[in-house]
C-alpha cells in the first residue's frame, strides 16, 4: 500500500544569518490511507510548520516531502495548487471568510468537487453543518459564531470538499468534550469509510484514542516514542 504522506530527512528553518534557527531536523514519517495519526509536542517545537510543508503551504527546503506520491521539493506553485484541492486543513485561527456565511463558507469547500450541481454542492454543505451541529446557524457570518462554532465550520468546510488527506492542527481546541469527541469520532469515520490519511496536531488528551499511531515531536524532532496503538 503507497503512503499518502512520506517524509524523509525533512529540515526547515526560518529567518537568515543570525537569525537563522532550524525549527525541524531530519523528520521521517509516513501516514497511510485509512490510518489516523495523532501528533503531539510542547508549543512552539515545529508540529504546525510540519502540517503547512505536507499541506503544500510552504516551500520545502530541504530533504524530500511526497504526498500522494508527488514530490513537493521544486513542485511548481501551480502542482503545489494542485494538489490542495485533495487536501483538507483544518487550522488554527479557522481561517473563514468574514464576509460569508456559515454556509457558503462550507460551500468553498463543495465548490472544489468537479461535477456536481449547485443544488447538490449546496445540499453537501447543509449536510456537514448538520453532522458539526450547526444546522440552525446557516446564515450567520464567523462575527456572529462562538469560537467552538467557527472550529465546527472550518471543520465541515474542509470535510464538504472530500479530502484525500486531512490535516488537523488542534481541531478539538476550542470545542467542549462531547463536540469535541464527536469531531474526532467523525475524522476517523473519514478515515475508516473513505481510506482518508488523518494527520492530527492536538494537545487534548481525551482524543488520544481515537489514533491508530501517536507520534511526538520534541525540538524539532520526531522522538524514538513514536508507537502504535493497540
Ligand atoms: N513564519 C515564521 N517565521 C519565523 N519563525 C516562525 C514562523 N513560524 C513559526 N516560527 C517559529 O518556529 C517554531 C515552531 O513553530 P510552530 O508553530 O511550528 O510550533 P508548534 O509546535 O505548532 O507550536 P504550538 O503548539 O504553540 O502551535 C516556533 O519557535 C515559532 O516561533
Amino acid at each position: 500500500m503507497a503512503a499518502m504522506v512520506r517524509l524523509e530527512g525533512l529540515r526547515h528553518s526560518f529567518g537568515s544569518g543570525v537569525n537563522r534557527r532550524q525549527v525541524l531536523q531530519d523528520i521521517s514519517l509516513c501516514v497511510d490511507p485509512g490510518e489516523v495519526v495523532l501528533l503531539t509536542g510542547p508549543s512552539g517545537c515545529g508540529k504546525t510548520t510540519l502540517l503547512t510543508l505536507i499541506g503544500a503551504l510552504r516551500q520545502v527546503q530541504e530533504g524530500s516531502v511526497q504526498v500522494f506520491g508527488e514530490e513537493l521539493k521544486g513542485a511548481s506553485r501551480a502542482d503545489r495548487l494542485k494538489l490542495r484541492r485533495r487536501i483538507g486543513m483544518i487550522i488554527q485561527g479557522h481561517n473563514l471568510l468574514r464576509c460569508l456565511t456559515a454556509e457558503q463558507n462550507v460551500q468553498m469547500g463543495a465548490d472544489l468537487l468537479q461535477g456536481l450541481s449547485y443544488r447538490a454542492r449546496r445540499d453537501r454543505s447543509r449536510e456537514w453543518l448538520r453532522v458539526v451541529g450547526l444546522s440552525d446557524h446557516l446564515g450567520k457570518l464567523p462575527h456572529d459564531l462562538s469560537g467552538g462554532q467557527k472550529q465546527r465550520v472550518s471543520i465541515a468546510r474542509a470535510l464538504a470538499a472530500r479530502p484525500q488527506l486531512l490535516l488537523a492542527d488542534e481541531p478539538t481546541a476550542s470545542l467542549d468534550s462531547r463536540t469535541g469527541r464527536e469531531v474526532v469520532e467523525l475524522l476517523k469515520g473519514l478515515a475508516k469509510d473513505q481510506g482518508c490519511g488523518v494527520l492530527m496536531v492536538t494537545h487534548d488528551p481525551r482524543i488520544l484514542d481515537v489514533a491508530d499511531r501517536l507520534v511526538q515531536m520534541e525540538d524539532g524532532q520526531l522522538s524514538n516514542g513514536a508507537f502504535a496503538i493497540e
